[in-house]
This record gives structure tokens, C-alpha cells and sequence, in this order.
């Protein structure tokens, strides 16, 4: 039997138990408060931003939103940068991307103060990860390691193939896969779009992580028997009955379901888990910004 990973029963306990991380810092007067900032008006950037709000409710994390317009100055992004990071109110920050085009995006990041880029995505937080001793672990990947762990997932010594290597998912996915801790020591193929023969390196693989952001890309004739499949695309495309939009992964679900001994829904897999872990860095950042002891879970 194939098992469905289910991300939202996964990010459900996640949350109730930060929910008591949180109880202990509001205790001691110091209650967690995520920013979010948004520049743009694409619709999914908008729902990813309201949700994370209403998980931040959920778990008692204080939510400040700063929204900008599209078309404002790069200048004015950047003020609202320091002025978040100069604001002992707030204990993480987090840009959404992407953000548009007249905006460099790396010098967003790099204007964040890194003890509140919870995201970590400032070159600071991410050299932590590359060099084995990581602040905060960059939200999708982390999530799947959880995911993995609660599907008893052993990653210690399986072949592993990462399909795509954005700054994002797949460099930190690569980056944890290596690592010799829990949830790492992984035999790590980084595959893009310029592999050659896809099919052929995923065949190899106990484990498949697709993020390529290509709607189906992997297919149950690239899979070996018994693989562990983790899709973390979500692509918005036409429904097939002509009716409105559908999401779907990276994977074709129905042929990959086939051959694998386990894998994640879209939605419900990944995306949840995603969340869920930028309520852990909102915490951890808390926990080590005020110097108030907390068992993360
Ligand atoms: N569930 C979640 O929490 C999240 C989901 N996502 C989703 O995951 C997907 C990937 O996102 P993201 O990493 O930001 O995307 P990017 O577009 O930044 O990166 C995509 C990567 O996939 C590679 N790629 C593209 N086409 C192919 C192909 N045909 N074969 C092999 N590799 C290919 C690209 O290669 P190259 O570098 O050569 O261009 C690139 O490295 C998207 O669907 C996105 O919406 C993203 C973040 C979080
Ligand atoms: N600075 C920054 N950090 C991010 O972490 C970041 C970002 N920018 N930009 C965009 C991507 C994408 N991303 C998702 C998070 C949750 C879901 C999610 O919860 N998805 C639900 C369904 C969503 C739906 O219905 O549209 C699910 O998969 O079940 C998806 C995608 C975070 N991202």
C-alpha cells in the first residue's frame, strides 16, 4: 500500500505544539510577532500571505502585515525593511517573494538583520547552513525533513534526487540532505534543467523531491518500485474539465502513486508543512532573540 503523506495532519500537531512554545514566551512578556511583507498583487502571493496570518492566530503569534505597492520605489521596500528590523516588537521578518522585477531581491535579503530572517535567506544564515550549523533552517526543506521523519522516512544512506536548485527549495534541500545530523546523511543528486536524462537519475532514487515548478514533471515510468516521492510544485493550470483552475505538483500523482511506497499530496503535503516551519523559525528567532528557553518540538 502506498501511503499518502498527510502534511496537513503533520503541520496540525506541529502547531499545537508551538502553540505552548508560545504560552512560555508570552509568559515571560515576550509574545512572537512575524512580519510579512508583500509587494506584489499576484493572487497566490496574497493567499500565502493571509494564511500564514491565520496560522499565526492560530498559534498565538502576533502578525504585523506591511503591504506596498507594486510599482512604489525599491526605496520604500527597503525602508520598511529597517525600520521592521529596528523594531524590538518584531522578532522575524519575511519578504515575500517574488517581488517585482524593479526590485533586487538580493539586497532585500541582505538588508535583513539575519537573527530575524526567518526565511534564511541572508547569505549569513545561509553560509550557517552550507558550513553544518545552521541558525534557521529555510522553511520547505525543513518541512520535508519533517514529512519524512513522520512517514519513518530514514534518509541515512539512501540516494536522494533533488529536481531543481533555487535559492528557495532546492540548494537548502541539497544542503540538509548532506548534512551529517538527523534527516541528512543522504547520497544528494541535484538535478536542473540542464540534466540530461531526468528520467534516468530519478530512476536511481530512493527518495525524489521535485521543485522544478513544471507541472507534472515526474511521472511514475521515472520512478523506481517502492520510491519515496515529495512534490513541492504548486502550479496553477487550467482544470481538465475546461472549468476554472486546478492546482497540481510536480508530480503526476496518479502514475507516481503507482510505483511509490509513499508520497505527498498537492495540496495538503508540503505546502502546509512549509507554514508550519515559519512558525518554528518565528519562534526560535524569540526564543534566541530574548534569551527565554523554549523545547522546540
Ligand atoms: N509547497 C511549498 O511550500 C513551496 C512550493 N513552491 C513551488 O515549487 C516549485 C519550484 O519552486 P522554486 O524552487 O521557487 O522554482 P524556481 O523556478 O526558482 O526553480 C525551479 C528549478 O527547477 C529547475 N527546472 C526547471 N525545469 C526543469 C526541468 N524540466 N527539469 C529539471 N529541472 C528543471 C530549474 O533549473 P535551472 O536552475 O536550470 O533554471 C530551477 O533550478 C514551484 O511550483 C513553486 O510554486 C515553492 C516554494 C515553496
Ligand atoms: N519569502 C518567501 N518565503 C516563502 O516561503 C515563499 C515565498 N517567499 N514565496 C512563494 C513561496 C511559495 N510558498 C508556499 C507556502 C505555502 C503553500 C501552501 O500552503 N499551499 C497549500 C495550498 C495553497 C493553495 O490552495 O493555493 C497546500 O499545498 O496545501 C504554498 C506555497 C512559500 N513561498
Amino acid at each position: 500500500m502506498t501511503e499518502i503523506i498527510d502534511g496537513n495532519a503533520v503541520a496540525s500537531t506541529l502547531r499545537e505544539e508551538l502553540t505552548g512554545c508560545v504560552e512560555t514566551l508570552a509568559a515571560a512578556d515576550e509574545r512572537p510577532t512575524l512580519a510579512t511583507v508583500l509587494m506584489s498583487e499576484d493572487p497566490a502571493s496574497e493567499t500565502y500571505v493571509s494564511m500564514k496570518q491565520d496560522d499565526c492566530e492560530e498559534v498565538g503569534i502576533g502578525a504585523r502585515d506591511v503591504t506596498l505597492d507594486a510599482d512604489a520605489p525599491a526605496e520604500d521596500l527597503f525602508e520598511v525593511v529597517d525600520d521592521l528590523n529596528n523594531d524590538d516588537d518584531v522578532n522575524a521578518i519575511l519578504v515575500q517573494s517574488p517581488v517585482p522585477d524593479h526590485v533586487d531581491y538580493r539586497e532585500v535579503l541582505e538588508r535583513i538583520d539575519p537573527m530575524k530572517d526567518v526565511d534564511a535567506f541572508h547569505p549569513e544564515n545561509v553560509g550557517r547552513l552550507v558550513a553544518g550549523y545552521p541558525r534557521y533552517k529555510p522553511c520547505t526543506p525543513h518541512g520535508i525533513q519533517r514529512l519524512l521523519a513522520a512517514a519513518d522516512v530514514d534518509t541515512e544512506g539512501k540516494d536522494a534526487v533533488v529536481v531543481g536548485r533555487s535559492r528557495i527549495v532546492g540548494k537548502p534541500m541539497v544542503n540538509l540532505f548532506i548534512q551529517d545530523a538527523p534527516g541528512g546523511n543522504a547520497t544528494t543528486t541535484v538535478c536542473h534543467s540542464r540534466t540530461d536524462d531526468l528520467a534516468a537519475k530519478t530512476r536511481e532514487a530512493d527518495i525524489v523531491v521535485a521543485a522544478a515548478g513544471v507541472p507534472e514533471l515526474v511521472d511514475g515510468s521515472m520512478l523506481e518500485e517502492g520510491a519515496v516521492v515529495i512534490d513541492v510544485g504548486i502550479n496553477r493550470v487550467e482544470a481538465e474539465d475546461g472549468d476554472g483552475t486546478t492546482l497540481v505538483g510536480d508530480v503526476d500523482f496518479e502514475s507516481a502513486k503507482e510505483k511509490a511506497s509513499a508520497i505527498t499530496p498537492v495540496p495538503g503535503g508540503v505546502g502546509p508543512m512549509t507554514r508550519a516551519m515559519l512558525l518554528y523559525n518565528t519562534v526560535k528567532a524569540t526564543s534566541l532573540q530574548t534569551d527565554t528557553a523554549v523545547e522546540l518540538p
